[in-house]
């Protein structure tokens, strides 16, 4: 059994935590920290978990074998570079740090400890529809990958909600699914500004980034975060010798009054559910195995976050801005499973 310590119990927090002590197995929750103490009060209670009062308290208990950081972004440094000074596994929840160099930091103390603790929530690599895209890909079925064309829809957002989060909050997702997808970097990103929306408010929404890979292939991702009609995520390969998409939105069609209803998921938790599920559950495995996570590494993060900085920079600027890395460590040369 995996002791998991949870720091963060709003939104994602709980839903890890029900996931993990209702839905998976080999895994516990024993102990649980957030700033509004209220919240973690009431979850502990709930799951019979140790509530502390600080999150750097989860990374020490000595009854927390992994911890899950699912607080907000510019608080996840501090936690995941404690887990890695305790030798502990964590899996954070996406992003990895805010800035490209808290994400390097996280990176140089990862390397120095000498092997993966770290591994990101960018769940849509364990996504099923995902996944069978990038098989069919991988096949050659649709030959030599030109473009893909991506949707990220949300049906609205918080007020706190700022323009460069449609890129850091949202886009984040693409941007490290077509690295994934593609097996290789991405060169430069370009934002256009089309029409504004009238449900947007202040935001200017949608906004289109285009995403040019190392290889030539061109992604372009519509972000649209107030679309109110539901969560809708596209995405569709045109290749030399076909396309290949992921398909329906929704498990369930409904047919009535000579209609025939595809429901939309309300958000990225009905959408994602069962990636979530596979994400956790594949994490929960390979600790227990005594092996490192497979999922997305600590420099899956940091790749995010400069093709991210970039992508906020064309935003602000209109051009296009290149992209360049640091040199990747070798400890991250190996192909991961996920
Ligand atoms: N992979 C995915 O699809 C998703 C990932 N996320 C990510 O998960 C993280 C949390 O997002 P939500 O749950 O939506 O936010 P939320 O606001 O619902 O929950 C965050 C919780 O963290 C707590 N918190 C803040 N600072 C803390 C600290 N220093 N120590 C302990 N607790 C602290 C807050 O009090 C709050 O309860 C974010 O980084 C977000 O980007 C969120 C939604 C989906
Ligand atoms: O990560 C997520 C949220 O934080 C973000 O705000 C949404 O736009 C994404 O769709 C969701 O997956």
């Amino acid at each position: 059994m995996l002791n998991v310590g949870v720091i963060g119990t709003g939104m994602i927090g709980q839903d890890h935590i029900r996931r993990m002590t209702t839905v998976l197995s080999g895994v516990a929750v024993t102990a649980v920290s957030d700033v509004d103490s209220a919240i973690a009060a009431e979850v502990g209670a709930r799951i019979g978990a140790t509530v502390h009062p600080a999150g750097g308290d989860v990374v020490g208990d000595p009854n927390v074998d992994a911890v899950l950081v699912c607080s907000w972004g510019p608080t996840h440094e501090q936690y995941v570079l404690a887990a890695i000074a305790a030798g502990k596994p964590v899996f954070c929840e996406k992003p990895l740090a805010t800035t490209q160099e808290a994400c390097l930091r996280i990176v140089e103390a990862e390397v120095a400890y000498g092997s993966r603790l770290v591994q990101v929530g960018y769940m849509r690599r364990f996504d099923f529809a995902y996944r069978q895209l990038k098989l069919t890909l991988d096949s050659g079925e649709i030959g030599s990958p030109l473009m893909m064309h991506c949707a990220h829809r949300n049906a609205s957002v918080p007020p706190f909600y700022q323009k460069e989060m449609a890129i850091t909050d949202t886009a984040v997702h693409e941007i490290d699914m077509v690295r994934w997808m593609f097996g290789g970097e991405i060169a430069a990103a370009r934002v256009l500004v089309p029409k504004k929306s009238r449900n947007g408010g202040a935001l200017q929404d949608p906004l289109l980034l285009i995403l040019e890979m190392d290889d030539g292939v061109i992604v372009d991702v519509e972000l649209s975060v107030n679309i109110r009609y539901g969560y809708d995520i596209r995405g569709e390969i045109v290749g030399e010798d076909g396309t290949a998409a992921l398909g329906s939105l929704s498990p369930l069609e409904i047919r009535t009054a000579k209609q025939l209803i595809t429901p939309v998921p309300a958000d990225w938790r009905e959408r994602f559910l069962q990636a979530y599920d596979v994400e956790i559950q594949e994490w929960v495995h390979a600790i227990s195995l005594g092996g490192q996570p497979l999922g997305p590494t600590s420099w899956d993060g940091y790749a995010a976050a400069v093709v991210s900085d970039a992508a906020v920079k064309a935003l602000q600027t209109g051009e296009r801005i290149p992209v360049t890395l640091a040199e990747r460590p070798k400890l991250y040369e190996t192909e991961v499973a996920a």
